[in-house]
């Protein structure tokens, strides 16, 4: 297997503290501009600079895929609409795409893994499927190991096309009906929780629906049992190929040196394994937004990020990445062009 779990170098500490230290002389309070104060040290880390560049090249990239336990009452939603929402990327009309025009991001998305042919969809969009629906995970592996390579690979070069289009922030959005199941399996077992502390309503699972959801998602931690310890059979078991494709573009991404925004569920339970897969990958990620799902909410402050937005979203495809982003940008204009206190 060919995946390049090496390390990840960390960001520059030099950096960070000389941002740590301009940021304090700044013609305001010392702390004053809480989180957008985290955020300059931290992009002054990744870029290795102080004051930090604002970050223009914002590239998102959505990876969908549908998922086998979709077909057991874990969703509000039919699976169908996964494809649905593909077809309403193409034509500009998701939250995200709305959201990532309004902030100057470029967004791309790939199937990985939907469950339908997608015939008519322009053809870069279908270019790293690897199949159609990962399988019932509480049953079986939701991927082969053959299929996790070549989902891992996909991701790489994902990452490679960004990289080579000098992105300087990158952000990584899901699409799948079902997908938020995986993901609390992904947590679950990163973290050696129960399935009770990682169980959310997803798009709206309440009751006794979300009281199955739980039973399901137990019953998959039990399949797997201690294999879930080893990060890669944890991404076997409970992944799809949009999930493994999310870890390798995290990691590719952070051992280039390039900072990664982060959104919900899904991507912060791919940056947990990413984490576990190759050391080193958290520092280079922050937390776009708080989502309401209990398992985010867990991995995060175990993962110690603290989230710029908590504004009750609940949707995926990178939104709440995106929505941060202008107050991400904020936090590296006002550092570069703040007067100092002592100048006044
Ligand atoms: O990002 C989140 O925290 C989040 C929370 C709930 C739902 N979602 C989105 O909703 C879908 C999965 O929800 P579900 O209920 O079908 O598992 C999938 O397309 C995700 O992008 C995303
Ligand atoms: C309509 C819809 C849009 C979505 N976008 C991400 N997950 C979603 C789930 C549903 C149901």
């Amino acid at each position: 297997m060919a995946i390049h779990t090496a390390p990840v170098p960390a960001p520059d500490m030099a950096a960070r503290e000389a941002a740590r230290r301009r940021l304090d002389q700044l013609a305001k309070p010392v702390g004053s501009l809480g989180i957008l104060e985290d955020l300059a040290v931290w992009l002054a880390g990744c870029q290795r600079r102080c004051p930090p560049t604002v970050p223009q090249r914002v590239r998102a990239v959505v990876l969908a895929g549908d998922h086998g336990v979709a077909r057991y009452g874990v969703s509000a939603y039919p699976r169908e609409v996964t494809a649905a929402m593909v077809r309403a990327f193409v034509d500009g009309t998701a939250a995200a795409t709305v959201l990532a025009r309004q902030h100057q991001v470029e967004l791309q998305i790939y199937d990985l893994g939907v469950d339908d042919d997608l015939d008519g969809v322009p053809e870069p969009l279908t270019r790293y499927k690897v199949r159609r629906s990962s399988g019932p995970l509480q049953l079986e592996d939701a991927l082969t190991p053959a299929d996790a390579e070549q989902a891992y690979q996909a991701g790489e070069s994902i990452a490679r096309e960004l990289l080579a289009d000098d992105a300087e922030l990158i952000i990584i959005g899901d699409l799948g009906i079902g997908n938020t199941t995986p993901a609390a399996c992904l947590i679950a077992a990163a973290l050696g929780v129960g399935a009770e502390q990682v169980t959310g309503s997803g798009t709206g699972v309440r009751g006794a629906e979300l009281a199955h959801k739980t039973d399901v998602i137990k019953a998959a931690l039990d399949r797997v049992g201690d294999r879930a310890a080893d990060p890669w059979q944890r991404l076997i078991a409970f992944g799809s190929a949009d999930l493994v494709a999310a870890v390798a573009v995290m990691i590719t991404t952070a051992r280039a040196g390039v900072p990664i925004l982060l959104d919900g569920l899904i991507s912060v339970a791919e940056a947990i394994t990413a984490e576990d897969l190759a050391p080193g990958t958290i520092a280079w990620c922050a937390a776009g937004h708080r989502s309401t799902e209990p398992g985010q909410q867990l991995a995060l402050q175990k993962l110690g990020l603290r989230p710029i937005l908590d504004a009750s979203m609940r949707l995926g495809e990178g939104s709440g990445a995106l929505a941060a982003v202008p107050l991400l940008r904020s936090a590296a204009l006002l550092i570069n062009r703040m007067s100092l206190l002592s100048d006044l």
